[in-house]
């Protein structure tokens, strides 16, 4: 899977994907990550890339010129690529959505802004606008690596065979049980019992328990009215 990043701080993308498991992916040939950057699409001796806004306000704009130029570059380079803007207002990301672009077979390419945002005719060539969330930062590149690195947890050998991304807690739609490793006692606090009986089913079901009231105190909007009734409701028994 390719990931072309429209940036003006090329540094920061493959620095993020020079380490650990996207360094793996990449050494590996499962991700390709590479960068153009509209600044080498100015003309100017300043190679300017930004200017104020028409009408006034704070900040500076992204000039369209140096962003569709860089733009149009990266399609001549992945034609069938998702071209994505990284922008606090856009389709607010989820694991649902992770799991659309992983299994889409696209490539994609992710545009960074930064300043004050894009001028609007640069959405033009756009696909999509995507948020990772509701707040504003400085630049879109941390949103896009984030973006890449939930895409590649699904790209088969990226994650050892034991971890894989298709059985993410995320997947059955409750939040993750508790992890443990040695050792068994630390400071005075032991892993429980279950995990070390050597029992898997009774230790699933342990597993489900904890997964159920993780979610039920963390985020109950997760749960169907069914699975609350359950937990809460008119059982025979109190959940402990
Ligand atoms: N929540 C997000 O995903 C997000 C995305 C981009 C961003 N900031 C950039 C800088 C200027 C403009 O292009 C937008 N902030 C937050």
């Amino acid at each position: 899977m390719k990931f072309l990043f429209v940036t003006l701080f090329p540094e920061q993308i493959e620095q993020a994907a020079s380490h650990s498991i996207l360094q793996r992916a990449a050494s590996k040939g499962l991700i390709k990550v590479s960068c153009i950057n509209p600044r080498d699409f100015t003309h100017d001796v300043h190679r300017t890339v930004d200017d104020s806004p028409f009408g006034g306000g704070a900040g500076m704009v992204l000039k369209p010129e140096p962003m569709v130029a860089a733009i149009r570059k990266a399609k001549e380079q992945l034609p069938n690529a998702r071209v994505i803007a990284m922008c606090p207002g856009g389709r607010t990301l989820k694991q649902s959505i992770v799991e659309e672009y992983a299994h889409s077979g696209q490539d994609f390419i992710f545009v960074c802004g930064h300043y004050e945002g894009f001028d609007e005719r640069i959405f033009y060539w756009v696909d999509e606008k995507l948020s990772i969330g509701d707040y504003v930062l400085t630049g879109g590149e941390m949103p896009a690596i984030i973006v890449m690195d939930a895409i590649s947890r699904f790209i088969p050998g990226v994650l050892g065979k034991i971890e894989s991304a298709e059985e993410d807690s995320f997947r059955t739609g409750l939040l993750e049980y508790p992890q443990y490793t040695r050792p068994v006692n630390f400071e005075g606090m032991e892993v429980p019992e279950v995990l070390r009986s050597g029992n898997h089913a009774l230790i699933n079901s342990w597993r489900l328990k904890q997964s159920l009231k993780a979610t039920l105190a963390l985020r109950p909007d997760l749960l169907s009215a069914e699975q609350k009734e359950l937990l809460t409701g008119r059982l025979p028994y109190k959940m402990k």
